[in-house]
């Protein structure tokens, strides 16, 4: 039943059709028996001792009929299950899509980027494979076994009966090989992603690979994949095969049994030769549409496996959707007595800020105190396991996602550009800006000039993740892309560190036009930049360790004045000592 309900969830709003498929594949199965009962009638017709030729002539064109609109119901039949079968898979990439973007990250990093790729594309492409062809086999030898069930037992109910029993003693080879597969197919689908995760890692981490002379031990661990997934596939076809050989020698076993069946009651004169006739050709005919879907039926069984998978993505709780919403009144941001932990790892502890509208705040703190977290948890990427986030007083959880979204530009450490050119990874910040919108943001950003000596300047493409840019020039790219979004909240997260003493020049000067009229909140481990500003907060041990100006923590017995000490020490330090 849960079989039935998976493939119904995953039809979504297909289901109308999918019924009329349903009902095309019934009528064939009918058109099928039918044939079946005309033949009956010939063959009666033909035994008798003075057949009527004009009868037979008609039975064969109507025979013809039924032929030719098998076909015709057929071919239809098949096309609209095939153009089904792609719209679900299409319909379903773009509701898995969507639903992964509106999960909050803490739900979406539980697994590896793997698993999601791998559901997006090979338990897709699963369904597309199997819907398309078991269903429609399955179905037809269900219907057609039932039609022609009818149909022999209107004719010997006896004969029919035993028939019946023949087939149900395959049952129970179905129902061992169904949870076999449903075991091994499991085990197959977790393997088969393993690998593409494996494989995966291996081509992104390639340089780290090399410079550490990891290749081996990585080599060691794909060939270990493959080879797991090699048994795994060879389990999945050997194990259920027995079974399903078995059940095709007890098809031919109840056959058997009827034949025996049917002559006795020959001999005694309770079944007539036609019937007799009818029953070992369309007997024996009988066990076709059952083997085809013992076979068709196993694979949709490996298939729900997939489903279920994709189920599961569906299934996990996204972020609400709020309907509508005010505009807000101003961009200050309250943590109240919030509280967060990765896993159960507690990270905060009932933490109160307050980051003024319109002004800068810096976070300070060692490093792994959870400042990154901050910024992630006003960016909604997590939730907040208690206490309260809100923007002009308003619970962030209550603002659309949208809306909060729009309020808000980010620049990390690592900037993440798509693998298109360098226009359209800027354009991304403001979707409907003009050509002109754009270069004015790059100017400001600092990075016009280096685009224009480009080959191809805006058009050149910057490659997977932006690996043909420097780090310099992409990290002014996404300053680029906050000058264009032009959001009220900018949320900086060290964004000169990993920069050479020219680059952090020129970024630090877009991002001090960047800062302007805005709400700004920044980490910064360069304490000595930081004079001037009046809220710091420090992060020590789960909580707000001090507060206050540059000139007051400097001066004040504290981590801040600690940080301050030992960077100013770190200065002297030479690499070759003099
Ligand atoms: N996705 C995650 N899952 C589990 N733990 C995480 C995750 N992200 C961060 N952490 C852990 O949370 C802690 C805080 O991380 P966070 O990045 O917020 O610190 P930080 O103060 O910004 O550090 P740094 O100054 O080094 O950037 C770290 O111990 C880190 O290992």
């Amino acid at each position: 039943m849960s079989f039935i309900k998976n493939i119904l969830f995953i039809i979504g709003n297909f289901k109308q059709e999918f019924y009329k498929v349903v009902a095309f594949h019934m009528i064939h199965s009918f058109l099928i028996s039918s044939s079946s009962g005309v033949l009956v009638a010939i063959l009666w017709e033909l035994l008798k001792k003075e057949p009527n030729r004009v009868f037979v002539y008609s039975l064969v064109g109507l025979l013809t009929f039924f032929l030719l609109l098998q076909l015709f119901i057929s071919k239809i039949t098949y096309k609209r299950g095939s153009k089904l079968t792609y719209s679900i898979s299409k319909e379903l990439r773009m509701r898995l899509g969507t639903h992964i973007y509106e999960l909050p990250l803490g739900i979406l990093n539980k697994k590896h980027s793997s698993y999601y790729s791998s559901c997006l594309l090979q338990d897709i492409r699963i369904f597309e494979n199997f819907f398309s062809h078991s269903i429609p086999s399955t179905i037809t030898g269900i219907f057609s076994v039932f039609f022609i069930l009818l149909f022999l037992a209107f004719l010997d109910y006896r004969l029919a009966f035993v028939l019946t029993l023949g087939i149900l003693c395959i049952v129970p080879f179905i129902y061992f090989a169904n949870l076999i597969v449903v075991y091994f197919g499991k085990k197959h689908i977790e393997a088969k992603e393993e690998m593409s995760k494996q494989f995966l890692e291996y081509c992104e981490g390639m340089k780290y690979l090399k410079s550490f002379n990891y290749i081996d031990k990585k080599y060691k661990l794909l060939e270990k994949v493959l080879y797991d997934f090699k048994l795994k596939s060879f389990k999945l076809e050997m194990f259920p095969g027995p079974l399903i050989l078995l059940s095709f020698v007890f098809c031919e076993l109840g056959f058997l049994f009827m034949v025996f069946y049917a002559l006795n009651y020959f001999n005694d004169n309770s079944l007539n030769l036609t019937f007799l006739v009818a029953f070992l050709i369309i007997g024996y005919r009988l066990f076709e549409p059952i083997k085809v879907f013992l076979v068709d039926f196993l694979e949709l069984k490996y298939m729900n496996n997939a489903i279920i998978r994709i189920k599961e993505i569906l299934e996990l709780k996204t972020i609400k959707r709020i309907p509508s919403f005010k505009k807000l009144k101003n961009s200050e941001i309250k943590f109240e007595n919030v509280s967060f932990s990765y896993d159960n790892k507690e990270l905060l502890k009932e933490i109160n800020l307050t980051f003024p509208s319109n002004d800068i705040s810096v976070l300070v703190g060692l490093s792994g105190e959870g400042k990154t977290t901050i910024l992630s948890l006003i960016a909604r990427f997590w939730e907040v396991k208690s206490g309260e986030i809100k923007l002009a007083g308003v619970n962030i959880k209550d603002i659309p996602i949208e809306e909060l979204y729009l309020n808000i530009s980010q620049v990390f450490q690592d900037v993440y550009l798509f693998d298109d050119t360098i226009y359209n990874n800027i354009q991304i910040a403001k979707i409907n800006a003009s050509k002109n919108q754009i270069i004015e943001a790059c100017k400001k950003a600092n990075c016009l000039e280096f685009i224009e000596k480009l080959e191809n300047g805006f058009d050149t493409k910057v490659g997977e993740g932006g690996t043909k840019l420097s780090g310099g020039e992409k990290q002014r790219i996404s300053i680029a892309r906050a000058f264009l979004k032009d959001a009220p909240i900018l949320l900086l997260d060290e964004p000169t560190s990993s920069l050479d003493s020219i680059n952090e020049y020129f970024v630090q000067e877009s991002i001090y036009k960047l800062t302007k009229n805005k709400t700004v909140i920044m980490i910064a481990h360069k304490l000595k930049m930081l004079k001037g500003i009046k809220n710091i907060y420090v992060i020590n041990d789960k909580k707000i360790a001090q507060k206050g100006s540059f000139e007051l923590l400097s001066k004040s017995d504290g981590l801040f004045k600690d940080m301050l000490a030992y960077q100013e020490k770190s200065l002297t330090w030479q690499v070759i000592k003099s």
